[in-house]
């Protein structure tokens, strides 16, 4: 099977500031990645080339097949899947949940004259339900929690069917039982094995779920580490990476991490 994302020597600058630096990282259709790095690192620059919404400056970045630059984009955006507090913030308040699910199918937010047609909607209540929305569908988007929010955007995301999903920091703002709902029904979408590739931005450790096999460390546009989430997340890269004496502690493959306490005189 074909890579869905190949980026061979990236690099991003603007305003003569490399953002991203010489990047090569390839993402198999199978493969579940978590990105993480200090902020301002180019997280969200490198999810913006793997959804095609941004060209690197140099190198070639290969998305599901097609060549950035060489490749009709209008083609491609429905074969990806993308949520992010930037793209949440464009549903607009009143739409109902289902409508926002629905929508998707037609990559607009906002329900304007489209003819829905029935298998649409059966496959909105589907996905509605696989991440535990199915109660909330004619709730409007405005008037939902924070956690209730972010998995209208994954369902939004996923509603496609797409070949890779890529998620900008989706447990970010939740409270402890938002994130470990959150996480629990990623874990269970990432050990499906026939969901897409997944790519997973975050800050934190604790935000790893269950599933995912690879990580990749960011840091200044560079990649510190990838492969692995056994190799890569650990005390000494995250210590390399975050600038500070990191201890990680591991169990039933969650993670956790706290800056290490210098000794007692
Ligand atoms: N269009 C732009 N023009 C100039 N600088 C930019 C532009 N976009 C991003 N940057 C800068 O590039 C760097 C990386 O930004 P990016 O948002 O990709 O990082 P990030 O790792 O996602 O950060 P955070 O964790 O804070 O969200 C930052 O210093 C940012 O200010």
């Amino acid at each position: 099977m074909a890579s869905v994302l190949k980026l061979e020597d990236v690099s991003v600058v603007r305003d003569e500031n490399s953002i991203l630096d010489s990047v090569n990282w390839t993402v198999e259709p199978d493969e579940r990645w978590v990105v993480l790095g200090p902020n301002g690192a180019g997280k969200t620059t490198l999810l913006q080339i793997a959804a095609a919404a941004m060209h690197p400056t140099s190198g070639v970045a290969t998305v599901l097949g097609e060549p950035l630059g060489h490749s009709d984009l209008a083609e491609l955006r429905p074969r990806l899947g993308f949520a992010s507090s930037a793209l949440a913030r464009r549903i607009p308040r009143n739409e109902t949940v289902l409508d926002v699910v629905m929508t998707a199918a037609y990559a607009v937010t906002g329900r304007w004259n489209e003819e829905y047609e029935e298998i649409d909607e059966r496959r909105a209540h589907r996905v509605l339900s696989e991440w535990n929305l199915d109660h909330l569908a004619e709730r409007t988007f405005g008037n939902l929690s924070d956690g209730e929010q972010k998995r209208v955007q994954i369902a939004r995301a996923v509603m496609t069917d797409p070949e890779i999903l890529l998620l900008d920091e989706p447990a970010a703002s939740l409270d402890l039982g938002g994130r470990e709902e959150l996480l629990q029904l990623l874990g269970g979408y990432a050990s499906d094995p026939r969901s897409p590739a997944i790519i997973m931005v975050t800050h934190h450790v604790e935000e790893i779920p269950l599933g995912f096999g690879n990580a990749l460390l960011l840091t200044d546009g560079r990649v510190a580490a990838q492969g692995t989430v056994a190799d890569v997340i650990t005390s000494e890269r995250l210590s390399d990476t975050f600038g500070l004496q990191i201890e990680l502690t591991e169990q039933d493959g969650r993670y956790s991490a706290r800056a290490r306490q210098a000794a007692a005189e």
